[in-house]
């Protein structure tokens, strides 16, 4: 049996998106910006996908959207904007972000500190959540933007995003929100969250890789990333990507809609917990950041005695697919930097094995992956030579 858990990485195109694709390719393959029929007949479904994408994250109208690439040039078209709009061409010189942002936050800022911006990057507290006052605090006169993620995609923490806006508002501070994890698992909407900018990624939420969308507060200004087109009205340059936008729009309809947060927020959180659960029994287990205030279809736990890359290679064998943390940084065998931020000690930062369900996850795949996941730690602790077990006089051993 193959079953695939590690949908924060990315996930299956849903087969209805992939239906309204289709005729993209060899049909209605017309430039949207050519003037003839063959790019007019894209624009009735590029704007049923604005449409789509506005409503679905409660946005004023289409124009308050930018197609983009994915949620990293997303993410970099808003910081590098900024830092051209507020900080070279204005009077500030300060951005405020957190410690356990995805790399393309962290790598932005880091740039911008090469060019004498000064980054505050905000700690996580014992639970793996930025605290909104944390972010009160570290506001200064000169701060450009706040950019904190809307949901954590190692532990599926999510942050108090409507809270730091509010902050952020009566600062008159810029704020930014990466909601990469958040869209299509919790409510997303960017005017309660007083947000000025939001980035996200399609394949996240059951559409087409290579496609992700910036939004953009009526009246704010942005400089854009790319120049050399009046594509998006100027805002992002280059040929639309048609089929990927339109498959986008349709897995945000489909995945934004109130039945289906309710099927998240029961069916797939049902599926997490049962998951989770299982292997807290074993001992010695634990849930990164704990059990609150998550994202319904993420865990990620620590198994002492168990390198997260072995488990990893047990699970691949048995055709599980899960991760040790972002697929970003899993090509390197560093601990994992979210449980880093969490102050866990360097041993406890290799055991972390990230799960993250879908609506695609049946109860009979989360039962064999549990007996599959109980099997390997029995394995994989009894030939460690550092991990040694002594039960307490109620516990069966391992
Ligand atoms: C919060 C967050 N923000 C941005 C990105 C980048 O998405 P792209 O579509 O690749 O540009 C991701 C993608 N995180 C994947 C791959 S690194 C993970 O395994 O966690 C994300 O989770």
């Amino acid at each position: 049996m193959e079953v695939y858990l590690d949908n924060n990485a990315t996930t299956m195109v849903d087969p209805l998106v992939f239906e309204q694709m289709k005729p993209f390719f060899c049909e209605t393959y017309g430039n949207p910006n050519s003037l003839h029929r063959f790019g007019a007949g894209t624009h009735p479904k590029m704007m049923e996908a604005l449409d789509y994408l506005y409503t679905g994250i409660n946005a004023d109208d289409e124009d308050d959207i930018i197609i983009t690439s994915n949620a990293t040039e997303s993410i970099n078209t808003v910081i590098k904007g900024v830092w051209v709009d507020e900080i070279l061409n204005g009077d500030k010189n300060h951005i405020v972000t957190s410690e356990v942002e995805h790399p393309a936050v962290t790598a932005a800022c880091r740039f911008l500190e090469s060019q004498g911006v000064s980054i505050t990057y905000l700690p996580v507290n014992e639970n793996g959540v930025i605290e909104a006052n944390t972010v009160r605090d570290s506001i200064k006169e000169d701060t450009a933007l706040v950019s904190i993620m809307w949901a954590n995609n190692e532990t599926g923490k999510l942050f108090p995003i409507e809270e730091i806006g509010q902050i952020c508002k009566e600062a008159n501070v810029l704020f930014h929100s990466d909601a990469t994890q958040a869209i299509g698992k919790v409510p997303v909407d960017v005017q309660k969250a007083n947000l000025d900018f939001m980035s996200f990624s399609a394949h996240k939420f059951h559409g087409p890789k290579g496609v992700g969308g910036t939004y953009i507060k009526k009246g704010v200004k942005l400089t854009p990333l790319l120049h050399g087109g009046e594509q998006m009205g100027g805002k992002r340059a280059g040929t639309v990507d048609v089929a990927s936008m339109v498959g986008m729009g349709y897995a945000m309809h489909l995945a934004t809609n109130e039945m289906a947060l309710a099927y998240e927020d029961n069916h797939v959180r049902k599926l997490r917990d049962r998951l989770e659960s299982a292997i807290l029994e074993l001992p010695e287990t634990l849930v990164i950041g704990g059990t609150e205030n998550r994202t319904p279809n993420t865990t990620l736990i620590s198994i002492r005695g168990v390198e997260g890359e072995s488990m990893l290679w047990d699970l691949n064998q048995k055709g599980i697919g899960a991760s040790t943390g972002s697929a970003c940084a899993s090509e390197d065998l560093e601990a994992n930097p979210v449980m880093n931020a969490f102050g866990s000690d360097s041993e406890l930062a290799h055991t972390g094995v990230r799960f993250s369900l879908s609506r695609f996850n049946t109860q009979e795949q989360i039962d064999y992956a549990i007996e599959v996941i109980v099997n390997a730690v029995k394995r994989l602790r009894n030939l460690s030579s550092s991990y040694a077990y002594a039960p307490k006089s109620h516990e069966s051993g391992l």
